[in-house]
């Protein structure tokens, strides 16, 4: 390994929580809500690990200056508490991209992600690549994840595709965050990853298959308040125990396709978090709508009658 690899740190495996970000009701970002929330993941959830500024944290509606901030106090008040921050620098413009990676570095993240970028899309796996490792140069020290999500970006670019040789351009190369539903360019990704790699899946409703296919962990929406259960499954499938796993996969299946017939958007789960973890995180920000309480409060409800034991 070369001066400049990435510290060696624990291979990320595990539940994940892709955290909201908080905000006032003045709909300005509230730090002081990220103590206690890194204190109800870990004490209540059983998470250990973060996903900073990524979907779920509305990273594309901050400003550069907004993702600085909350990457740092995620970094500040993690620290001690959780094994890893996993901040994401992913922007439509490689300069944003490239100054908050560098910043991660800068505040002792413990990795970053970069999503593609997706007004102007790369059209191919090479040019994803290109744009990839020319964030990951600014901070060769930090572990490199590329984040999947086509549904949210609209580029479909088969990750195997994105994998193939991927440390030669960025040697700081440790995984893919993939969220998106095609398991068999999942299995492949698996297949190919090599032994310091992680290949996490994103896509919660279903990731008792994507552990059949070999996944190392999760990062997710939904374990910001049902970690707690998706450890038990995790647990469970890893005793070999099919019957219990997919027993918890059915229940968090049933909570989402309720949740969905409601309209389950970044909104709804927002305030799901905010009704089950009894933080204040406030409501998203436009284009994002609030979500009206009565329907958070419906879900909630199914998600108590669903797991009655927490
Ligand atoms: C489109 C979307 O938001 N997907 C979520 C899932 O956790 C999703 O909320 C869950 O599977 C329920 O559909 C994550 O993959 C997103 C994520 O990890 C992130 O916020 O970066």
């Amino acid at each position: 390994m070369s001066a400049m690899a990435p510290a060696a740190l624990e291979k990320l495996t595990g539940l994940v929580a892709a955290t909201f970000t908080p905000f006032t009701t003045q709909g300005e970002i509230n730090l002081s809500e990220i103590g206690p929330y890194i204190d109800y993941l870990t004490e209540k959830q059983g998470i250990n690990s973060i996903f900073v500024n990524g979907t779920t944290g509305e990273s594309m509606s901050l400003s550069v200056t907004e993702r600085k901030i909350l990457a740092e106090e995620w970094c500040k008040k993690a620290k001690g508490k959780m094994d890893q921050v996993i901040v994401h620098v992913g922007c439509m413009s490689l300069k944003d991209s490239q100054e908050l990676a560098s910043h991660a570095a800068q505040i002792g993240a413990d990795a970053i992600a970069v999503i593609a970028p997706s007004f102007f899309k790369p059209s191919t796996a090479d040019v994803l690549k290109t744009f990839l490792q020319e964030v990951a140069l600014v901070a060769p020290t930090l572990p490199f994840y590329y984040y999947h999500i086509p549904a949210v970006t609209g580029v479909n670019v088969p990750v195997r595709d994105v994998l193939e040789d991927i440390e030669k351009l960025i040697p700081s190369f440790r995984g893919v965050k993939f969220s998106g539903s095609d398991l068999m360019d999942f299995g492949q990704c698996v297949s190919y990853s090599q032994p310091h790699w992680s290949v996490l899946y994103g896509m919660d409703e279903q990731l008792l298959a994507a552990l059949a296919m070999g996944a190392h962990g999760a990062v997710g929406s939904t374990y910001n308040y049902a970690g707690c259960h998706v450890n038990k499954l995790i647990l469970a499938f890893e005793k070999g125990d099919l019957v219990q796993a997919r027993t918890i996969q059915f229940k968090m299946q049933e909570l989402l396709s309720y949740a969905t017939k409601l309209g389950f958007d970044l909104g709804v789960n927002k305030q799901l978090m905010n009704e089950l973890s009894g933080l204040c995180l406030g409501s998203p920000r436009l284009p994002v709508m609030p979500c009206p309480h009565a329907q958070a409060l419906s879900i909630a409800q199914k998600y108590h009658s669903i797991f009655p034991e927490q």
